[in-house]
């Protein structure tokens, strides 16, 4: 799966598609390599869907070029899915819909996402953090080099959608594929995207999380307070969950609760605001040491 850095998964030059008559993206340029996370932010209809089936073949381009690494794995989540919620079928069996696979394999993805003992609930009952988990799992049974997910957090309230954001990250770092990841939801960027690509028919601005929400472009597409609504999340691996369900602390943690300032405390110790083993990357021109963050601006998210 691991492939040399030089040679990237995927590789858009000047990419354009039209229909009828009119060009949904245009000028296009998008590079992932082994390992990287990329997140393409946008308004609805600014063409991070069209880019992104265009990356991975699903659309041929009308103008430029794209190119793929030779027998190139992806595992494509779509927004839209042509499976009916409200039919019975049960978990397991949604699994290899698409993807041939022993019930040992669909058992160990299934528990990779955390969803193990929902194998033989009915795909109707999951909540949405559960149904996303499912489909997380289903696209990793193909062992991508390439996972898309299009809108990962659809229908996943807000400590949901961090959960969601790492476990993402974690199944990078674990399986070591690359991650294209859309969204159009600006307040929350995951920190452990490489790059964030600003999309608006045509690339707006691109680079780390904090640097996209700085650049002019970005503020101008969104407005000052989408800028300074977008956050970065980070994780502190502080606790581990028991198998009874108690929770261990090792050791306290430092985290800055959206005040600008790192403090101590550990769960349980008093009223946390932030979601569960989760804490905010907030305004890091206070905080020293984190160049890349420097011009990350965090407020209160919208979500609360
Ligand atoms: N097959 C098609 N024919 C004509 N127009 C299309 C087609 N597919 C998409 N479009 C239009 O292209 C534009 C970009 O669509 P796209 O789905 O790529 O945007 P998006 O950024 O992913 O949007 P959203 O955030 O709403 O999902 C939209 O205006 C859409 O209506």
């Amino acid at each position: 799966m691991s492939r040399p850095r030089a040679q990237p998964l995927i590789d858009m030059r000047g990419v354009g598609v039209s229909r009828s008559g009119r060009w949904l993206v245009q000028g296009v340029d998008l590079v992932i390599r082994p390992g990287e996370i990329v997140t393409l932010i946008g308004p609805n209809g600014s063409g991070k869907t069209t880019t992104a089936k265009t990356a991975v073949g699903i659309l041929k381009p009308d103008s430029g070029r794209v190119d793929r690494a030779r027998d190139l794995v992806v595992g494509y989540v779509p927004q839209k899915l042509a499976i009916d919620r409200s039919l019975p079928m049960r978990v397991a069996r949604m699994m290899t819909l698409t993807t041939k696979a022993g019930a040992g394999a669909v058992e160990a993805a299934l528990d990779r996402v955390g969803i193990a003992h929902l194998a033989r609930a009915q795909v109707h009952d999951l909540s949405g953090g559960e149904f996303q988990r499912a489909l997380l799992a289903r696209a990793m049974l193909r062992r991508p080099d390439l996972l898309v997910l299009d809108e990962p957090v659809q229908g996943v309230d807000f400590s949901g959608e961090i959960a969601l954001y790492e476990l993402i990250s974690e199944l990078r770092d674990s399986e070591g594929c690359a991650v294209l990841l859309i969204s159009h939801d600006l307040h929350v960027v995951m920190a452990k995207t490489d790059r964030v690509i600003c999309l608006n028919g045509h690339v707006c601005c691109e680079g780390s999380p904090s640097s996209v929400a700085a650049s002019p472009a970005y503020r101008q597409l969104f407005g000052d307070r989408a800028a300074e609504a977008l956050a970065v999340y980070r994780h502190h691996h502080d606790h581990t969950h028991l198998p009874g369900g108690e929770i261990s602390y090792p050791a306290r943690h430092d985290h800055d609760d959206g005040d600008g300032y790192a403090h101590g405390h550990r769960h349980g110790d008093g009223p946390c605001s932030h979601a569960h083993g989760t804490t905010r990357e907030a305004d890091a021109a206070g905080r020293p040491g984190d160049a890349d963050e420097a011009d990350a601006r965090a407020v209160e998210d919208h979500h609360a």
